[in-house]
């Protein structure tokens, strides 16, 4: 485990693997209140990173500039090889095409149905389906994917908590994205259904081979899916290791996270 001011550190692999995400020094202030103070991240291609932070520690500011949703006052960040402030609208919304996104509370359009909901990144990203117009193989695929192939012309309101944030992963990697990215994918719901989506998450990454970045509150998620976790501390990367190192850990910044 490092801790202070790491350097970001590759899982052990034959062939160095590819950078999907590179965060270098990235700064967000919103008048006095400086959230992000040097912040840097490497996240390998197929690899699972979690990122924890307290709450109003900067999480969701880091992922918006990391979409281009936030601009930073300083820093660099670059998401599949492209950096973002040489982008485009164009670009940019090309390159979120290849960016699965799983936010908070599966975010379902309540009027339409679960097929419509999956058609929704299709129709919005149409020059990835190429010469293909019949959506209903991928739409298919997708909901097979986590286990809802039945559920195709429900309703959201016709679905429990799990099944809304299952079609929402399934919404997720409908396009294929080399990346997904993850807030909170367990927040709300019970231990076993939790437990679900995490096996799930892991069956796409090893089924598609999407590179993750999860944040999350959760210990266990974070203990289950994790190659590599990332602490988010006073604005910088603060510590990251395995959960094995960093639960492990006796500076009282990392030991806080990790008490039950
Ligand atoms: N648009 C904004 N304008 C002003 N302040 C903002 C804005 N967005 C975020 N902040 C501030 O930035 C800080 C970090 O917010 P952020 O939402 O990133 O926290 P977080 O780590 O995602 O928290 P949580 O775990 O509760 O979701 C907070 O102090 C918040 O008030």
């Amino acid at each position: 485990m490092e801790t202070g001011r790491p350097h970001s550190q590759a899982p052990q692999r034959e062939t160095p693997p590819k950078a999907v995400i590179r965060i270098r020094d990235l700064h967000k202030r919103f008048g006095e209140n400086h959230v992000l103070r040097g912040f840097d991240l490497t996240l390998y291609e197929k690899e699972n990173l979690v990122v924890m932070g307290k709450s109003g520690s900067g999480k969701s500011v880091m992922i918006k500039c990391l979409v281009g949703l936030m601009e930073p006052d300083e820093g660099m960040v670059e998401v599949l090889g492209q950096d973002l402030a040489t982008l485009d609208r164009q670009e940019l919304d090309r390159l979120r095409s290849d960016i699965g996104f799983l936010f908070q509370g599966s975010a379902l359009y309540d009027s339409m149905t679960v097929r419509e909901n999956l058609e929704f990144p299709l129709r919005r990203h149409r020059e990835k389906l190429g010469h293909f117009t019949d959506t209903l193989p991928l739409v298919t695929e997708a909901l097979e994917s986590v286990g809802l192939a039945h559920a195709i012309d429900l309703m959201p309101e016709e679905l429990s908590g799990g099944m809304k944030r299952r079609v929402a992963l399934a919404r997720a990697l409908i396009l294929k994205p080399k990346l997904i990215l993850y807030d909170e994918p367990t927040s709300g719901l019970d231990p076993i259904t939790s437990k679900e989506i995490i096996g799930l998450m892991r069956s796409i990454q090893g089924k598609y081979g999407t590179a993750s970045l999860i944040i999350t509150h959760d210990v266990d998620c974070a203990r289950v899916i994790a190659e590599r976790i990332l602490l988010l501390v006073d604005g910088i990367n603060y510590a990251e290791g395995s959960y094995g190192e960093l639960s492990q850990s006796t500076d009282p910044k990392v030991e806080a996270f990790f008490k039950k």
